[in-house]
C-alpha cells in the first residue's frame, strides 16, 4: 500500500472560518434528528427516509464511528457557536470506493442554517481534506436535478458537471433523475497562476534523498499546496538569488529538519514539464549523506520506498521520467 493509513478515530476536527467538522457523538442524536426530520431537507437526500425515526440517528451515528475505524467513510457534525454553545448545522460525509481511487461526498444542512454559504464551506474544506489525505484521486457528488442551490455548491467548491443519471431516493419513494458532479485535484488545487500566452518558467530543485538500504525519501504534498496529496521529492521553488543548491539546503532544513552540505548534492536528473500556468523546471539531485533524521515539519507525511516500489506512488506528472532514471541508478 503506498499510502498511510487513512485517518481514524480519534479523528482531529477539521476548521473552517465559521464550522468546526468533527465526528459525530452519540450526545448529537436528538440535534441531528430534529435537523433531518425536516421533509425540505429529507427529500433532497437519497438515503434519507422520512419521517426520520429517533432510533435511526443512534444507529447512523454508531455507523460512522464503524466506517471511520474501517478507513471507508468519514461522516462528519458540521458545528458553529452560538454564544457559549456549540450547535449542529448539518453534516458532510466521503465515502470511499473500495474498487477505485474514488470517493462520494454528500452533505446537508439544517434548513435554518440555510442561505449563509454552511454547505459550500463544509463540503469544500472536506473535499480538499480527502483529496490530500485518502488515496483517492477523484471525488464524484450527485443533487437532485431540481436541487439548483446543490449544484451550485458543487460547482463553487472546484467540481464540474459530468453528467446526467438516475438515483434512488428513499424519501421520495423511487429513482429522480440526478445531475452528476465530479472533482480531481487539479479542479480543487490552490488557485493557478493567471493564464498568460507565455508561459513564466518556474524553477524548482528537488532531492532524492537515499538511505543506506538503497530506499529513496518520498513526501507527500499537504492540503493547501496544489497537487495535494501527491508524492514528490523534497525541495521547492528558488528564492531570488538561490542557486538550486542554496535553495535545496534551505527547503530541506525547512521540510524535513536535516543538514545537507553542498557538495553531498550530486546533480542527477531533471524534469522539464508543462503545466497549466508555468513550465515547470526542475532538477534533481542525489544525497546520500546529511546530519538529523528527516521528519515532515510542516504536517506532510513521508516515506522511505524501494526503488522497484517507486511508481507504486502517485506523483506529478513531471516526476515519471525521473522515477525510472531513479530505478535505474539503484
Ligand atoms: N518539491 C517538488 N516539487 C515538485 C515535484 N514535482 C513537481 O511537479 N513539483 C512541482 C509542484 C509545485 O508546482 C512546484 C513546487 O512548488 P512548492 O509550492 O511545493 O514549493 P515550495 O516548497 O517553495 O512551496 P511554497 O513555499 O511556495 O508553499 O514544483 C517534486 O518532485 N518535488
Amino acid at each position: 500500500m503506498p499510502d498511510p493509513r487513512p485517518p481514524t478515530p480519534g479523528f482531529e476536527p477539521l476548521r473552517t472560518e465559521r464550522f468546526r467538522l468533527r465526528a459525530l457523538r452519540a450526545e448529537d442524536a436528538p440535534d441531528l434528528h430534529r435537523l433531518v426530520n425536516d421533509w425540505d431537507v429529507a427529500k433532497m437526500l437519497a438515503r434519507v427516509p422520512f419521517p426520520y425515526p429517533r432510533p435511526l440517528a443512534d444507529e447512523f451515528i454508531a455507523s460512522t464511528h464503524v466506517s471511520m475505524a474501517a478507513g471507508s467513510a468519514w461522516h462528519l457534525a458540521i458545528t458553529g457557536q452560538e454564544g457559549e454553545s456549540e450547535v449542529l448545522v448539518g453534516c458532510v460525509g466521503i465515502t470511499r470506493d473500495p474498487e477505485s481511487r474514488a470517493a462520494e461526498l454528500g452533505y446537508w444542512i439544517g434548513r435554518r442554517f440555510w442561505g449563509h454559504g454552511a454547505a459550500s464551506e463544509a463540503a469544500g474544506r472536506l473535499l480538499r481534506w480527502s483529496l490530500a489525505n485518502l488515496p483517492i484521486d477523484r471525488v464524484v457528488a450527485s443533487a437532485l436535478l431540481e436541487n439548483a442551490a446543490s449544484q451550485a455548491v458543487l460547482r463553487r467548491i472546484g467540481f464540474r458537471e459530468s453528467g446526467m443519471g438516475e438515483r434512488e431516493f428513499v424519501s421520495l419513494g423511487g429513482a429522480r433523475p440526478v445531475r452528476l458532479f465530479e472533482a480531481r485535484r487539479e479542479d480543487v488545487g490552490a488557485p493557478a497562476l493567471a493564464a498568460s500566452g507565455q508561459k513564466p518558467i518556474l524553477l524548482v530543485a528537488a532531492c532524492a534523498l537515499i538511505d543506506a538500504d538503497g530506499r529513496v525519501l518520498l513526501a507527500r504534498r499537504p492540503e493547501g499546496k496544489a497537487m495535494a496529496g501527491l508524492w514528490e521529492f523534497p525541495g521547492g521553488k528558488l528564492h531570488a538569488g538561490e542557486t538550486p543548491e542554496d535553495a535545496l539546503i534551505r527547503e530541506l532544513h525547512e521540510e524535513l529538519g536535516i543538514e545537507v552540505q553542498t557538495a553531498c548534492l550530486a546533480p542527477f536528473a531533471f524534469a522539464s514539464h508543462a503545466d497549466a500556468a508555468f513550465h515547470l523546471l526542475m532538477p534533481l539531485y542525489v544525497c546520500r549523506r546529511w546530519t538529523g533524521r528527516p521528519q515532515g515539519r510542516e504536517g506532510q507525511a513521508l516515506a522511505w520506498v524501494r526503488p522497484e516500489k517507486l511508481s507504486t506512488y502517485p506523483m506529478p506528472p513531471a516526476d515519471v521520467p525521473l522515477v525510472a532514471l531513479l530505478r535505474d541508478l539503484l
